[in-house]
Order: structure tokens, then sequence, then C-alpha cells
């Protein structure tokens, strides 16, 4: 394997302290949807307070990844530990925060963007669902972290993409988690939603927030992020950007010749 080992991952910022758990680590992961292996013998470890970007070409197992991390999907060997627990306790304990590709919502129903993030304190209120000042409180200052505030009583419906993912990230912070796993936040959104969801991300991760995102945007990665995993079913690389991001990784991972820039040669 052409791994770069984890621990010495990230140039710009110092790993985090050597006790405290990952806030990933995932141990010979396989995952196989019936004859198809969409991931073969993936390790890797990212510490707390890292902002670490996953990158592949279309059907490299990004999204599986996210998933097995998750718990979702059944790993066919291997093992996921998220904060030193396993994902299904993580969940539990509402500790990591997922926000899938496209979320399963039905955009019509006439929810308001204020009640989504409320959702995010569900695991903390009765079977009423009675939110209380704590509850509100929380909400309220997720809403803020994200620049939602003044969107909080639209229908999510009438949000834009980018909008939309902010959120989702929104109920994540306000059910306290801990780590973040982002499926392409970048997808789709324009240049300003852009530019507002890295300086998001990059606010969570400078409160110690461990954020994992998922990008086709090679350009953007070493902005945003502290280490870069290059995936093609199996580890291709992980480390610092400068380090993964180079046009012989690349080639392995997507095939053709790419450059950092994001353009194919
Ligand atoms: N539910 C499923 N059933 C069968 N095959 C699946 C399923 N989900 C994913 N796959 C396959 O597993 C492989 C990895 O898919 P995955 O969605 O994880 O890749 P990805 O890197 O996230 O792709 P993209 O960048 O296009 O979103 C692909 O070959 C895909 O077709």
């Amino acid at each position: 394997m052409n791994a770069v080992e984890t621990e010495t991952a990230g140039a710009a910022r110092p790993a985090p302290e050597a006790t405290a758990p990952p806030a990933v680590r995932a141990e010979g992961v396989t995952v196989r949807y019936g004859d198809v292996l969409a991931l073969e013998d993936v390790s890797l470890s990212v510490g707390q307070g890292r902002i670490c970007g996953l990158l592949g070409a279309n059907g490299s197992g990004k999204s599986t990844l996210f998933t097995a991390i998750m718990g979702l999907t059944a790993a066919e060997s291997g093992s996921v530990c998220i904060l030193g627990a396993d994902p299904a306790a993580a969940r539990k304990r509402g500790l990591v925060g997922y926000v899938p590709q496209s979320e399963q919502v039905d955009w019509a129903f006439p929810v308001r963007v204020a009640d989504v993030v409320m959702m995010g304190r569900y695991g903390r209120m009765g079977p009423a669902r009675r939110p209380r000042r704590a509850d509100r409180a929380a909400v309220e200052q997720a809403l803020e972290r994200t620049g939602l505030s003044d969107l909080a009583h639209r229908q999510i419906g009438a949000l834009s993409g980018g909008q939309r993912k902010r959120a989702f990230v929104a109920r994540g912070l306000a059910q306290g988690a801990r780590v973040f796993l982002l499926d392409e936040p970048f997808a789709g959104v324009d240049k300003r939603s852009e530019a507002t969801i890295t300086e998001v991300l990059s606010g969570m991760r400078d409160e110690g927030h461990t954020l994992l995102v998922s990008t086709h945007d090679l350009a953007g990665v070493p902005g945003l992020c502290d280490e870069a995993v290059l995936l093609q079913r199996r580890l291709v690389a992980h480390g610092p950007p400068a380090e993964v991001l180079t046009p012989q990784r690349l080639l392995e991972a997507f095939g053709i010749a790419a450059h950092p820039e994001g353009t194919a040669a």
C-alpha cells in the first residue's frame, strides 16, 4: 500500500495529543454489496480537531466509507471506532453528525429550518418531545453558528442547496456532535455558499470538532483540510494534502492525469 502514515498527517496543524482517542479509526474495513467490492481493507485514523478531505473518483467508495463509519452499512470485515466508541454507541450518545449527499427528506413537507435543527435535540427530550430552554438555546446557537438565524422560520424546502447543507450541520451542532461526516457538502452549491460553508467548517474545527469531508474539489482541499485521504476502493494515500495530491497518486486514484487545480489533463 502506498499510504502515508496518518500519524504524520497535517503539516499546518500540530497533531492532537497522543493520549486522546482518535476521532475516527477504521481498521481493515471491507464492504461488499453482493458482487461489488466497494471497500477493501481500508484502515485510517483521524485525530480530533482536524478536517480530513476524502477524495476519489465516482464509485471509489467514499459514501460507503461514511456509512460504514456510521455503522449504517455492515462491513464484511474490519472495525470502526468513533472517539473510542463503536458506531452504534457513538450514534446513541449523539457524538457523531452525518450529512449525507442528499437527505431523505420530503422537501415539500412544511417543516421549518428551526424544526430541522431541533431534531438534533430529540435524543435529549422525553417521548413528548417538548423543548426546554436549553434545547431552544442550543438550536439558536447552532443557527447562529451556521449563519442561518435569519432563515430560522423559513420552510426547509425553500432553502438553497448550500443552505440546506448548513441546516443539517446545524442539526448536528445542536445535537452536540463532536465528529461530523459530510458527504459532498460543496456539491451543487454556488461560490458564495461554498465560502460560507468553508468558513463554518473551519470555525467548527477551531472549536475542536473533527470533520471528514468528501469532495470532488481538489483545488479547495489544501485551503480547507489539514489532511487528505485518496480512495480507490483501497486507501491510496493519507497525509498532508501536499503529499497526497501528487500527480502520481491522483493518476492512481482517478485513472487519469489530474492536477490539484482540479483539471484533468
Ligand atoms: N446499495 C448499493 N448496492 C450495490 N452497490 C452499491 C450500493 N451502494 C454503492 N454501491 C457500489 O459501491 C461502489 C462504491 O460506491 P460509493 O457510492 O460508496 O462511491 P462514491 O465514491 O461515494 O461515489 P460518488 O463519488 O459517485 O458518490 C460503487 O461501485 C457503487 O456502484
